[in-house]
């Protein structure tokens, strides 16, 4: 107990309240609570233009004493050698605070984030993707969840629902994918209404039983076409996606106009880039792992995809950001590489080759082409869509006219007959590959140069490749592992081409595009060797699941829960925090948060400025206003014993003036001292915090139980009446209280 406060000072009786001496602005300093200083900093000695103001309005202004005391009690120059300028301190305090609470915020939105995006949400989201390819229009259903595991991967589970589609081998089933699909491609059903209706609501309807129904509502629904509905002239395929969202509008999912479209070849080759390395576990971890390339290829179109450190072609460049992991990606699609339109230019090389009376003059009615890629006894009619193209050197066209077959199948009708010879099919097959064949290239590129596919503008693959989609098809085909060898696919593809039609037919289950299997082996090989320059050990062939629909499911699910968590790019989704760190994050914060109470201690909550709570009542009364290590110095609390065996409380008037505890805990032990120094020490804080509001809050609480000493003052009951006590009120309690003592 300071002694300049002690009740058996003569001084503090003489000066009524404790103010040992008016010039001991220690002691004074002493009296005032943290909660009196913003209450009463209009007292500042410093501010001199504020000194007059308060002698006016102060009643006991004349005292000299008084006066003194308190221009001493709320000197805050104590707290700041030097003497800085109150409102400089002000503002010091004022941005001490701001900083604390910034700091504390920050913490504690990194904890919260961080427990937020570990809480396991059984809540999973639902992706329909309609890809309406060249060969055909597909429907996928992804579901969608969060689920954090410790290994640095992305905290996402993407399930393709396949419910009802029987996978069966491929010496059962011609059907290489495991999918909802019609046939044929969007772009031969152009002004078809009934057409296009029948190919995609069977679609829809099988998508909305592998859903729940309530979540139809909440499922978004995309449909993206590519490479078949991109070369369609502009009106035509705005007349597709017109009347396509027409059917998808009536859809139980959610559907916006804008999601019905056509991607770019660039798109299509990054998200099946992106689905690619997700299934691998390539995406987005930490740290870093090396990706794979994609080769994807399609009906009509090949994409190519990889992982580019080297940035000099503008043009493919693609800076994907998963999580905290950058991507720099070159990503490209070549037209006209995907496996159908590869054996169209089959056919077209064919045609170019025939003397011009055989195309003038064509055997009752029709073209006839002898292709060494074909199977002996095929004689087949087929559409040539490519024929009608313009021919590189001349500029005018292959063959005049177009038709539709009934299949609306757009091109030329030839009659291909089988006249198979493996090294020709071979040749073909890689004039198909090689570009000048198709351009206005001169000189033509040499394959065994360079990658005979690409033009110069175009980044080299390089590094590992998941060969994908068409690729995957043939090796299916010939029930080849993904293992095996570029070789071994030329072995199979001859075999194939050895047998006659009627063998080779038989030989696999029913499925499109059996004929064109003998072109295709070669083709694939010479499309990865010549065309691309990709070796064997690049390699990979990956399984048919791996699709770019994934792709566009995964990214809306990222978007999707990381704004839902309020993250961004799933940055903090994705970060680890040790929870060593995140221990000390919390303290860290808790820390802050006091100290910035500390500094305003006038925003400290009531309930820690109750008096029950002698730990902050003592401190400030020990402390300085300006001043205080801390609030929470329990040890400084030591009730006194009387000679009686009642509890003495520091200052306490019952205790000069014998009186009993209010409580009747007049023998003070254990855990009572606390209650009993929160109901004694209302009075004690009436005399020696009598400049705190909260004192006189607390005094308000008190009055019921202080019985007789305190009621009959009316100066009391008014301060029990009144929390926000005026300096005016106050001080005539002051005076008041005073008189009681005396
Ligand atoms: N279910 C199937 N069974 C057997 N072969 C198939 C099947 N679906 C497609 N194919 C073959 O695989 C090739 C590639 O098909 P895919 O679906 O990947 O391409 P697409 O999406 O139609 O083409 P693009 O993206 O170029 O428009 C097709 O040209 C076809 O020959």
């Amino acid at each position: 107990m300071p002694p300049a406060l002690s009740p058996h000072s003569d001084k503090n009786v003489l000066h009524g309240f404790g103010f040992a001496k008016s010039g001991n602005k220690n002691n004074l300093r002493l009296s005032a609570s943290l909660q009196d200083f913003s209450s009463y900093h209009r007292f500042d000695p410093e501010a001199a233009n504020l000194i007059p103001e308060i002698d006016k309005s102060m009643t006991y202004s004349k005292h000299p004493l008084q006066r003194e005391n308190v221009a001493a009690s709320f000197s805050k120059e104590k707290g700041f050698p030097g003497g800085t300028p109150f409102i400089m301190r002000k503002r010091v305090r004022f941005i001490m605070v701001f900083l604390c609470l910034l700091f504390f915020i920050f913490f504690a939105y990194m904890v919260c984030m961080h427990i937020y995006s570990n809480w396991p949400t059984g809540a999973s989201k639902f992706y329909v993707v309609l890809d309406c390819g060249s060969t055909g229009t597909r429907v996928y259903v992804y579901q969608a969840s969060i689920d954090h595991k410790n290994d640095g991967s992305l905290p996402i589970v993407m399930k393709s629902l396949t419910e009802g589609l029987s996978r069966k081998p491929s010496t059962q089933s011609g059907r290489a994918y495991d999918r909802m699909e019609t046939e044929p491609g969007l772009q031969k059903l152009v002004h078809n209404k009934s057409g296009l209706a029948t190919a995609i609501k069977p679609l829809i309807s099988w998508a909305e039983k592998q859903i729940p129904q309530s979540e139809h509502k909440n499922t978004r629904l995309f449909l993206y076409a590519t490479a078949g509905v991109r070369r369609l002239p502009n009106a035509d395929s705005k007349w597709l996606l017109e009347n396509s969202w027409s059917i998808l509008k009536h859809s139980p999912f959610l559907c916006r106009r804008e999601w019905v479209k056509i991607i770019s070849g660039t798109e299509e080759a990054y998200l099946g880039w992106t689905a690619l390395n997700y299934l691998t576990g390539m995406l987005g971890t930490t740290p870093k792992k090396a990706t794979f390339g994609a080769l994807d290829l399609g009906g009509s179109s090949l994409q190519v995809t990889f992982e580019n450190e080297h940035r000099q072609h503008n043009e493919t460049n693609l800076n994907l950001k998963i999580g905290t992991v950058n991507h720099h990606l070159s990503a490209y699609s070549l037209s006209g590489y995907g496996l159908n339109d590869a054996f169209d230019k089959s056919v077209v090389h064919l045609l170019r080759r025939l003397p011009d009376g055989s195309i003038a003059n064509p055997v009752n009615g029709k073209i006839e082409i002898k292709h060494p890629c074909l199977n002996s006894g095929y004689n087949e009619q087929y559409i040539c869509s490519q024929c009608a193209a313009k021919d590189q050197g001349s500029g005018s066209p292959l063959v005049q006219g177009k038709i539709l077959d009934k299949g609306g199948k757009s091109g030329i009708p030839v009659q291909l007959i089988g006249v198979p010879n493996w090294e020709q099919c071979s040749a073909i097959a890689k004039a198909s590959v090689n570009l000048s064949e198709w351009s206005n290239l001169y000189p033509g590129i040499d394959c065994d140069l360079q990658p005979c596919a690409l033009y110069d503008s175009l980044p080299r693959p390089y590094g590992q490749f998941y060969a994908l989609s068409g690729f995957f098809v043939v090796y299916r085909f010939f029930s080849l592992s993904p293992e095996a060898a570029l070789d071994d696919v030329l072995e199979k593809g001859r075999e194939f081409c050895e047998k006659t039609w009627e063998v080779a037919r038989n030989s696999v289950a029913p499925q499109p595009f059996i004929e064109q299997y003998c072109f295709r082996a070669p083709y694939i090989v010479s499309l990865l060797r010549e065309g691309l320059h990709i070796s064997d050990k690049q390699l990979v062939v990956g399984s048919g699941s791996i699709t770019w629909t994934m792709g566009v499911a995964l990214l809306e699910a990222g978007k999707s829960f990381s704004s839902r968590l309020g993250l961004h790019g799933y940055q903090i989704l994705q970060s680890k925090i040790d929870p060593m760190i995140l221990i000390a994050i919390v303290l860290m914060s808790l820390v802050l948060l006091v100290c910035a109470l500390s500094c305003v201690c006038n925003w400290m909550p009531r309930f820690f400025r109750r008096p029950y709570l002698p730990l902050f009542r003592h401190n400030s009364a020990s402390s300085s206003v300006l001043n205080i290590p801390s609030p929470f110095r329990l040890k400084r609390w030591s009730p006194m014993s009387s000679g009686d065996g009642r509890i003495k409380m520091p200052l306490s008037p019952t205790v000069e003036g014998g009186q009993q505890t209010p409580f009747g805990l007049g023998h003070g032990l254990g855990s009572s001292i606390q209650l009993t120094e929160s109901s004694l020490y209302s009075s004690t804080s009436s005399v020696s915090h009598s400049y705190s509001s909260s004192s006189l809050g607390q005094m308000q609480f008190d009055s019921s139980n202080m019985g007789s000493f305190w009621s009959p003052h009316r100066s009391q009951m008014r301060l029990q009446s009144r929390r926000s006590q005026s300096r005016e009120d106050l001080n005539s309690s002051l005076t008041d209280i005073q008189m009681v003592k005396v």
